[in-house]
Formats: structure tokens, sequence, C-alpha cells
């Protein structure tokens, strides 16, 4: 039988996860995936990887409850497994602190996460200027582990990657019969897509083996994220603001608020500094739509702009991504416009 020949745009931790999901559920499907960039040196890389993601307004709550408890539940499995360790998949407990009581105080995900409380008056105490808090645990997933453990069970699976910046969807339509836009902040350019914009991200890496648990500020500006061969210091979140380069204030303003935290950071060596450039959007864009392409109608799903919380998000996004590739190839396209 003729193989379905599904493409794959991006290789950051969305699309590698919609890849694997692809040719794992769909073996008559063949898949490859076309990307500038690949591990170690996508946005998915820098970020510190933690499953802790904010409320998306305007999407259903029951939707990202999906998306969250898809990515929860299969990186758990993998926590839990020997193959843990070279996946960089890891329970990681810790605290979420607030200067004022948020307008949320149970997230959505409360009851997905272990042992989800608001934090004890006597625990606060550790955090002056901090109103209330919420104690965790929760995963953190390592990229730069989790992207080459993906990229090795893909290619089990049968998938291929193919180093390759995609210009025109139509010209590609020509050699697929199934398009996944996975490009993330290149779905500006890719798709046109003006709703996407660059939210900056600076972060630290230090060695500070004696810190065992993350701490998170509510706001997003100080976190502290011990991690398997490094502690992850953030953060920055600049919209709008294209520039790759390690700012140096900025490198100052992360320590300094860390510090406040845990004043033995100032002592820790600092490994390296990385920027990312976050895919901001007022939402994911997960749909399908159809390409005409002469007189074919091609399905092109979207699986783009997680913002802030693409490794939070990213199995339970696939999954949905993957929904949507099998329904087009049961459907029958809309009439094509002649
Ligand atoms: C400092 C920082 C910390 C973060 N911490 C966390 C965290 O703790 N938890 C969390 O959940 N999230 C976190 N994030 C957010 C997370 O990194 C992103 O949401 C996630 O990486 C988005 O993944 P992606 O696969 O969509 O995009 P990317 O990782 O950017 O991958 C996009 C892929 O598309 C490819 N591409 C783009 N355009 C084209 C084209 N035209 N042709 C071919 N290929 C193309 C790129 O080369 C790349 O392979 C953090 C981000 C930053 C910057
Ligand atoms: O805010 C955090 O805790 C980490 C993160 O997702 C980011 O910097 O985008």
């Amino acid at each position: 039988m003729k193989k379905v020949k599904v493409v794959v745009i991006g290789a950051g931790v969305v699309g590698m996860s919609t890849a694997v999901c692809i040719s794992e559920a769909l073996p008559f499907c063949t898949v490859t995936i076309l990307a500038e960039k690949f591990s170690p040196d996508t946005t998915s890389d820098i970020a510190a990887g933690i499953l802790l993601p904010k409320e998306i307004p305007g999407v259903p709550l029951e939707r990202q409850q999906r998306w969250f408890k898809g990515t929860f539940d299969h990186l758990l499995a993998i926590a839990e497994s020997p193959l843990a360790s070279e996946a960089g998949v890891f329970l990681s407990s810790g605290y979420q602190v607030f200067k004022e009581v948020p307008s949320i105080t149970k997230p959505y995900w409360a009851d997905t996460v272990f042992g989800f409380r608001t934090m004890t008056d006597h625990e606060l105490k550790r955090f002056p200027n901090h109103k209330f808090g919420q104690a965790v645990t929760t995963i953190k997933c390592e990229s730069l582990r989790y992207l080459p453990w993906l990229e090795k069970r893909l290619t089990k699976a049968g998938g291929r990657m193919k180093r390759e910046k995609v210009t025109d969807l139509q010209q590609l339509a020509h050699s697929y019969d199934v398009i996944v836009n996975c490009s993330g902040l290149g779905s500006r350019s890719l798709v046109g897509d003006e709703q996407i914009y660059p939210v900056r991200g600076q972060i630290i890496k230090v060695h500070a083996p004696w810190l065992k648990n993350f701490i998170r500020d509510g706001n997003g500006n100080a976190y502290i994220y011990p991690g398997i061969d490094y502690v992850t210091l953030g953060g920055t979140r600049q919209v709008n603001d294209w520039r790759l380069e390690v700012d140096t204030d900025d490198s100052k303003g992360i320590m300094e608020r860390c510090s406040e935290f845990v004043p033995s950071l100032r002592t820790a060596q600092v490994l390296g500094e990385k920027v990312g450039l976050r895919p901001g959007r007022s939402n994911v864009r997960l749909e399908r739509e159809w390409l005409q392409v002469q007189d074919r109608q091609v399905p092109l799903v979207h699986n783009y702009g997680h913002y802030s919380w693409g490794i939070s998000l990213s199995w339970g996004t696939a999954l949905e991504a993957l929904d949507l590739v099998r329904k087009s190839l049961h459907e029958k396209p809309p009439r094509a416009r002649l």
C-alpha cells in the first residue's frame, strides 16, 4: 500500500512531539521533519522546562486541561521509567510565590500535578514581601536531553529529519499529502501570521548543586530551577524584542532578583547565559485548514504559538494535532475552488 506522506515543519518541542505522535500512531504514514534549526539551537533548548503554565484567555479551560494532562501523564510515565535520565525528565518540587494574592489561586492544573496546596504562613516567612504562595510537585523536562531523545524515537518509528528552511507551502504541497506547521515564531513569515510576536527571555545557568527545590516568583521575573546538570536562573519577558545577544544588564537583574530568594546564589559559578525568543500569541493556533494546490486540496494543520508554555503543553497539543491529521485523512476536502 502506498504510504501517506506527512511533513512536519519545525524541530522544537512542539514539532518533535507532533512528529513522534503521528509516526507512532499512524504507521501507514511516513513522517518527515523539515526544520531550519534542530536541538541544541531551537528556542525549546533554552527553556527551563518546568510544567507550570498560566491560563490562556480565550481557550476553553477543558481544552487547556486536556493539553496539560496529556503532557503531564506522558512525561510522568517517562520520569518513572529507566529512560528518565537520558530523556531529561523528572519530578520537581517547589514554590511559586506572589507579592499580591493572584486572581486565580487554584490553577486549572492543580488536580493534575501532585500535592498542590497553598503555602502556610510559616513557609511564607522565607519569602519577605510575598503574601501568598503555592507548593507543588510538577515535572521538569529538559529539552537539551529530551529533544535528542525524541529524535531517536522518531527515527525508530521510521521518521526522517532534514535541515531546510521552508518558504513556500504551495511548493511543499506538491511533495506531501499532509502538512503540519509547528514553526513557532517562524509562522510570522511562513504563514504571514502577524498575531505571533517574540517575547525575549534571558537565562543564566549556574553550578549550585546544593539547591534541590524550585522557586518561582508569580510574575515570572525571578525563577530558580534546579536541573540535572545545572540550575537555571531567570528571567526576562521583553515583548517584541528580537535581540538574541546576551544583555549584561539583564544578567545583573536576574542574579539580583534570584539572590534575594537564595543569597548563596551570589557565590555560584556561572556556567553560561542564553537568550530565547518565545513564540508569543494570545492563544495557541491549533486548527486545520485546506491548502488549494492546483486541482487538489491539501490538509494544513497548524500547531504553534505556545508562548511561555510550550514544554508544558507539548504532548497534549501534539495529540490534538494528531487527531486533526487523522480526521483529515478520512474526510473529503471541501469542493475545490476552481
Ligand atoms: C527563557 C525561556 C524559558 C522558558 N521556560 C519554559 C518553561 O519552563 N516551561 C515551558 O513550558 N515553556 C518554557 N518556555 C517556552 C518554550 O520554550 C516555548 O513555548 C517552546 O520552545 C515553543 O516550542 P516550538 O517548538 O513551538 O518552537 P521552537 O522551539 O522555536 O521551534 C520552532 C522550530 O521551527 C523551525 N522553523 C521556524 N520557521 C521555519 C521555516 N520557515 N522553515 C523550517 N523550519 C522553521 C525552527 O528552526 C525550529 O526548529 C521558555 C522560553 C524561554 C525563552
Ligand atoms: O516563567 C517560567 O517559570 C519559565 C518560563 O516558562 C519562561 O521563562 O517562559
